[in-house]
């Protein structure tokens, strides 16, 4: 079946499947079952499924909105106890992966818990951390953090070398500025002459560690080649790879022209990783997805990984 069709689908409640990339989506909605149902004044199905077709893009966002709600309310019913576990887990699990180990380069988001995001703090302070080289043989990664630039979904990923580097945005969230300590633009993931491995998606978290001057020496990083993972943000994810955002369009953006970069530049994928508290993994069906969300490749979650895509499920099992 082709990207982007819209197929009725009886699932005990009328609803449409849209077919998104690699992954579907069942989208129950209330003002999609009215135009279809039947009555011996209904017009005939095409019509019903143009009217369908037209009125998607807002129904979809109307969905996106509502589950967005019910997460959030999710998240604040969640106890410090249960969050603070599975925020151990999450990093604990990540921290332990033989694809985290292997990876030389990742985007990762700063975790913030007035948004009650899993804790990324400890991932970072161990990324940033500048290995003792008599102790140690792992290399030090290269890491890259968001930056909003505007309100048009315009977000860069920076690179930094210690958490000294990041200042509170307008919505209290941690991020770089534009310039590092010496006055020099810092590095965008985007003008890069190597790939990222990783990206891990969204949060900022009380960061217990200051670390500075050991960053100094980050021209060792210089050695590293590549960065080939990213750690996301978002809301929710299901097991299929469905993303729900923040709504703000950053990191779909975002991905779309790194994957179009990846491509021009021959480089893999990078690995799309989402941390997710249990609350934030949906039944399959659930999350609505329109063309430009991008699917993830795994979730990590407090009862472990879930490689999705077949790459994650070749690096990740
Ligand atoms: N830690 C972290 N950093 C990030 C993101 C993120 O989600 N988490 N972003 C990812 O895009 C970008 C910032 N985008 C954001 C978009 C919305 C909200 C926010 O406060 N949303 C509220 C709802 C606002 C509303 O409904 O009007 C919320 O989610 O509760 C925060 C950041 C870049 N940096
Ligand atoms: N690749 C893209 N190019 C242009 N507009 C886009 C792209 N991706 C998303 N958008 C737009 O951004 C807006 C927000 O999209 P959506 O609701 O899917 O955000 P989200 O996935 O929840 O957020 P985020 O990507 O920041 O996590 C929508 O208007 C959408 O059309």
């Amino acid at each position: 079946m082709k990207r982007g069709l819209l197929l009725p689908l009886l699932k005990g409640e009328q609803s449409l499947l849209m077919l998104h990339s690699s992954c579907f989506s069942a989208i129950t909605s209330p003002a999609i079952a009215n135009l279809t149902s039947s009555s011996s004044s209904s017009p005939p199905s095409s019509f019903r499924l143009s009217c369908a077709a037209t009125s998607m893009a807002t129904t979809v966002q109307e969905q996106k909105k509502a589950l967005r709600s019910e997460i959030r309310k999710a998240l604040k019913a969640l106890s410090p106890q249960q969050r603070a576990h599975e925020d151990f887990v999450i990093q604990s699990t990540i921290l332990s992966s033989s694809w985290f180990e292997s990876s030389q380069r990742l985007c990762a988001y700063i975790s913030c818990p007035s948004l009650r995001e899993v804790d990324t703090s400890t991932i970072l302070s161990q990324v940033l951390t500048k290995p003792d080289s008599e102790h140690q043989v792992q290399t030090q990664k290269e890491l890259y953090v968001p930056r909003v630039e505007d309100k048009n979904s315009n977000m860069r990923m920076l690179k930094i070398t210690t958490m000294d580097d990041l200042v509170a945005n307008s919505m209290n969230i941690l991020e770089p500025s534009p310039l590092d300590g010496s006055g020099n633009q810092r590095e965008d993931v985007m003008s890069t002459t190597n790939p990222v491995d990783l990206f891990l998606l969204p949060g900022k978290r009380n960061f217990k560690f200051k670390l500075s001057l050991c960053f100094i020496c980050f021209s060792f990083c210089l050695s590293l080649n590549i960065a080939n993972y990213y750690y996301y943000a978002g809301v929710c994810f299901d097991k299929e790879g469905r993303r729900l955002g923040r709504g703000g369009g950053y990191y779909d953006v975002l991905l779309k022209r790194y994957q179009d970069l990846a491509l021009e530049k021959k480089w893999n994928k990078p690995l799309l990783v989402a941390l997710a508290y249990s609350v934030q993994i949906k039944d399959e069906g659930v999350i609505p997805v329109t063309p430009t969300d991008m699917p993830i490749d795994a979730i990590v979650s407090s009862d472990g990984v879930i490689p999705i895509s077949p790459i994650a499920k070749e690096k990740m099992s």
